[in-house]
């Protein structure tokens, strides 16, 4: 499940190694507005509402001034998200718009280089050229030696004996690293990498909570994420910063693309965060929103207008696509969702679209016309409540397979206080994800696997953190502009989906549960069976295991996730804390395997 929390996106998974490269969102003249930036060589420079913008997307431009007493070079860096990683022999691909406001020539050219915190240069190149009219700079920087560290940054400087008191308005900066599978405007190859490696089925976009919109005035709009960067304007993002929007509806699909993961695409449902409803007679124009978005991702590129946009921005082909979530947590205004928000919707797209299956956001339960086929629900709460809800989708009166199925859309052990779920670290949040939550979300997905007859779908949510800027903990992924840490929680979600069958095995259980949890499944393609364990208490526990009707091989492998420490954690101090160990074990059709203590199991064997 990927929202742009935490700098998950800006500062995170979206490649743009500058932070605030478009002044998208600030005030012209204050110091916020130059966030990132800073002068070098006493270069003066502001954020200006510029008379003659590079867009009506991008109104600012920063201004910047050689003063008249210019020596030596002068110029302006951008420092990046509390930093920025610069490898040796990377080739970095840098771009700007310029302009100079009035005639004036420059004189020389405009070096532009990645320079080291004490000022080395990392690489560097040169631009000339420039006019009264904008035009886009673009230039390749091979990085000759490493960063010492991550407090590296882009500058551009001029000679400033040649070129006192002139001036060069400038917008739309950008730098990218190589990205994951070299995709232009793509993903940090440390973050994209790892989410991959779990090998998951499906991607939740754009939200959670940041397609909601603090106001129905600015919620994720699609049509602002798409096309050339110099065209988005960004929007005030739902937790506490701007986004660019660089990290838009194609470069989700893109990357749903490049790791095998099928989409499961968010629509504004007219519900923001700050309680409004967009009213009943104007919600249709809202669902023609939402069929264009899905037309762009599936329509056909001759016959739709939106579609014929993906194609011209480099996808012909239609997408994957089957499920569509309307809203998020609309259950916060089950009013207006049952009254008209969830028809209008459910009713607008499924003509539009038939073979799509819409999942309602509202509370299990909640009578809505028509009955939604599939539902979202969100869980975070204690290890414990986890633990004793493993069974939580077992009652078919409970949960009817006639009713909704249900796709398990965020889950996480947030805190060890049940009274403080979303409270500080102080009283029980916590900071990362520990060996013990993990625990418990590994034998409440075993109990959501073996309800797979319901429960279609389940991801761990928030994905990612960047640790200088985080609005929600635990994440199952953590970094900063170098290093990327993967919690106790990204491996239980790695050795699930990784080891994947596609047929529950009954168990008949000679053991009591508790503490001891276990999913069996086989996969029919590769003849494996998967036994998924977890041992929630703190004694080893032997477990003989008997396969009354397949020819297992005689060894296995037995992937292990444990400490002798329960509240363990992987941390920026010592992210590999806890990793998960494997090894091969004497299996067949019975043998004993003995369960570690406070752990997490998945034996990978073999049938005939
Ligand atoms: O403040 S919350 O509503 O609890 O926010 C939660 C629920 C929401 O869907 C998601 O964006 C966020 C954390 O993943």
């Amino acid at each position: 499940m990927f929202e742009d929390i935490n700098h998950s996106g800006d500062g995170g998974l979206y490649a743009e190694l500058l932070q605030n490269r478009a002044f998208q969102g600030v005030t012209p003249g204050t110091s916020a507005a130059l966030t990132a930036w800073t002068a070098v060589g006493g270069g003066q420079i502001s954020v200006i509402k510029d008379s003659g913008p590079v867009s009506s997307a991008l109104p600012n431009s920063l201004q910047f001034i050689v003063p008249s007493t210019a020596t030596s070079s002068v110029g302006f860096k951008n420092t990046g998200y509390w930093g920025m990683k610069v490898q040796q022999g990377l080739t970095y691909k840098a771009s700007f718009y310029a302009k100079l406001p009035s005639a004036s020539s420059l004189s020389g050219s405009i070096t532009v280089s990645l320079v080291g915190s004490s000022g080395q240069v990392l690489a560097s190149g040169t631009i000339s050229g420039l006019t009264t009219a904008w035009k886009q700079y673009q230039l390749s920087l091979t990085a000759t030696a490493s960063g010492a560290n991550a407090n590296n940054a882009f500058q551009l400087t001029v000679d400033g004996a040649q070129n006192r008191g002139k001036t060069i308005n400038f917008s739309m900066f950008s730098l990218f690293p190589p990205t994951f599978k070299n995709r232009a405007n793509g993903m940090r190859t440390d973050i994209a990498q790892p989410l991959a490696d779990i090998k998951p089925s499906f991607f939740r976009f754009p939200g959670g909570n940041n397609i909601e919109g603090q106001s129905i005035a600015t919620f994720w709009n699609w049509t602002n994420t798409i096309g050339p960067l110099v065209n988005r304007p960004g929007r005030p993002g739902d937790w506490g910063y701007y986004n660019t929007d660089g990290l838009g509806l194609l470069e989700y699909l893109n990357f749903c693309e490049d790791t095998g993961m099928e989409p499961i695409m968010a629509v504004y449902a007219g519900y923001s965060l700050d309680g409004s409803s967009v009213p009943q007679a104007d919600i249709n124009k809202y669902v023609q929103h939402a069929i264009n978005q899905i037309n762009f991702v599936i329509g056909d590129a001759s016959t739709n207008q939106y579609a014929a946009m993906r194609s011209q921005y480099g996808h012909p082909t239609p997408f994957k696509l089957e499920y569509v979530e309307i809203g998020n947590e609309d259950f916060f205004r089950e009013d207006t969702y049952q009254a008209y928000r969830w028809a209008a919707f459910k009713n607008g797209i499924q003509a539009a679209f038939p073979q799509l299956k819409l999942i309602s956001t509202a509370s299990y339960g909640l009578k809505l016309s028509p009955a939604p086929s599939f539902i979202d629900l969100h869980v975070y709460q204690t290890p414990e409540w986890f633990i004793q809800n493993n069974e939580i989708y077992k009652s078919r009166s409970a949960y009817p397979l006639t009713g909704p199925h249900i796709l398990e859309g965020e889950f996480a052990v947030t805190a060890t206080n049940s009274s403080c779920l979303y409270g500080p670290i102080s009283c029980g949040r916590l900071d990362f994800p520990s060996l013990r939550g993990s625990v418990a979300e590994a034998t409440f997905m075993a109990g959501l696997e073996r309800d797979s007859n319901l429960v279609f779908g389940a991801c761990y949510a928030p994905l990612l953190q960047n640790i200088n800027s985080a609005q929600w903990t635990p994440d199952l992924v953590s970094f900063d502009a170098t290093n990327t840490i993967l919690s106790t929680s990204y491996y239980v979600q790695q050795m699930f989906s990784a080891n994947r069958g596609d047929t529950i095995l009954v168990t008949t259980a000679s053991t009591p549960q508790n503490p001891l949890f276990w999913v069996v499944s086989k996969n029919s393609q590769t003849k494996q069976v998967f036994v998924k364990l977890t041992n929630t208490g703190t004694q080893a526990s032997a477990l003989t295991l008997n396969f009354t009707d397949l020819t297992i091989g005689s060894s296995g492998q037995a992937t292990v996730l444990t400490n002798s420490n329960y509240n363990a954690k992987n941390t920026p101090q010592a992210p590999r804390t806890v990793v998960p160990t494997t090894s091969t074990i004497t299996a067949g059709k019975q043998f004993t395997y003995n369960v570690p203590a406070q752990s997490v199991v998945v034996l990978a064997l073999t049938y005939a």
